[in-house]
């Protein structure tokens, strides 16, 4: 995916290149203030707050492929240095992906309520989406909600009180402020009401610093490699804490001086394909992410390369 966007890489950020979670180097070359928009669609209200503040950092998170590549062509014509762009589902990002402990603010802008009880692990205001937003704000960051459905901000009030950790603001019908998105403008077109909720975040939670900052995934083996070991547990899950591992199928290079193995990891829910490359190195052998399908470098991925590593092993 991330291939398409390639030449906006300026202001792309492709997170599979990183070290999780990312630094806040890595995101910005200067100091912040930083703000970050959950599911900027159109991208109207990123595009006026980096702007309005040049001097201020904004990241933004989408899913849709076709918004980033539109947002990305307007930060180029306009010259934006201070907005940078990640296409990636929230849920993941907050969780693993960006600095704990680094944003000013979280934007977000009439989220898809999904009302459907079938739909409801995609509705972005439970409890632990709230307890994901506290590990990426600062203590004293807040966390702003415009919204046209009711239910959806009631629902986001009480899963900001259970969290316990935030200052929750009174919620506001029909805001004199606008926020000027795309959705806004349809809604207020449509005669619906306006919600915003506006809350601070009083103390961190004991999610932050989940993941330790660890060597990028690669083994070194000396002397010889059994391929045939990996028969044994083709589609066997391998299980540790909340990692799952499963080596699908072998690739063998003519030669045999390569092969590539097919993996797939589960970290909680979030599942990735690639493959293993293992390729001879003078003495002994190379175990390493192959860099065609990269995939973020979860702990359960860092698991499928020491474990292949020891199962191949002689
Ligand atoms: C209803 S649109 C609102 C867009 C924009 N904020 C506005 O006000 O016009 C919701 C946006 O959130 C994005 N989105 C939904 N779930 C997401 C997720 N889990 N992570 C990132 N973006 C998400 C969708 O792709 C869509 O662009």
């Amino acid at each position: 995916m991330e291939r398409k966007v390639d030449h906006f890489l300026g202001n792309f950020i492709d997170a599979t290149e990183y070290e999780l979670p990312l630094k806040i180097v890595e995101l910005f070359h200067r100091a912040g203030p930083n703000f970050l928009e959950i599911g900027f669609g159109g991208g109207e209200f990123l595009l006026q707050m980096a702007q309005n503040k040049p001097e201020w950092n904004f990241v933004g998170l989408e899913l849709s492929m076709v918004s980033c590549q539109k947002l990305l062509k307007s930060v180029l014509r306009k010259g934006l240095k201070n907005l940078r762009v990640l296409l990636i589902d929230a849920q993941f990002a907050l969780d693993r992906v960006l600095p704990s402990d680094s944003f000013d603010g979280v934007y977000m802008n009439f989220p898809c309520p999904w009302p459907k009880k079938r739909h409801s692990g995609r509705r972005l205001n439970s409890r632990e989406f709230m307890e994901k937003v506290s590990r990426v704000l600062k203590p004293g960051g807040f966390f702003q909600l415009y919204t046209d459905s009711e239910d959806f901000a009631l629902g986001m009030v009480s899963s900001l009180e259970s969290t316990g950790l935030y200052n929750i603001g009174a919620m506001e019908k029909n805001p004199s402020e606008g926020v000027n998105t795309r959705y806004e403008a349809k809604w207020l077109s449509a005669g619906r009401q306006i919600f915003r909720l506006y809350s601070t975040l009083e103390s961190s939670t004991a999610r932050r610093d989940v993941l330790k900052e660890e060597e990028m995934p690669h083994k070194w083996l000396s002397g010889e490699i059994d391929m045939d070991r990996l028969e044994e547990i083709y589609n066997v899950p391998i299980i540790e804490g909340e990692s799952l591992v499963k080596f699908l199928r072998v690739f063998k290079s003519m030669g045999e001086e390569s092969y590539l193995v097919e993996t797939i990891t589960v970290d909680n829910d979030y599942s990735q394909r690639f493959y293993i490359n293992l390729v001879r190195k003078e003495a002994g052998w190379l175990v390493q992410l192959d860099s065609q399908a990269k995939p973020f470098r979860t702990p359960a991925v860092k698991l499928a390369v020491n474990r292949l590593a020891s199962i191949v092993q002689q």
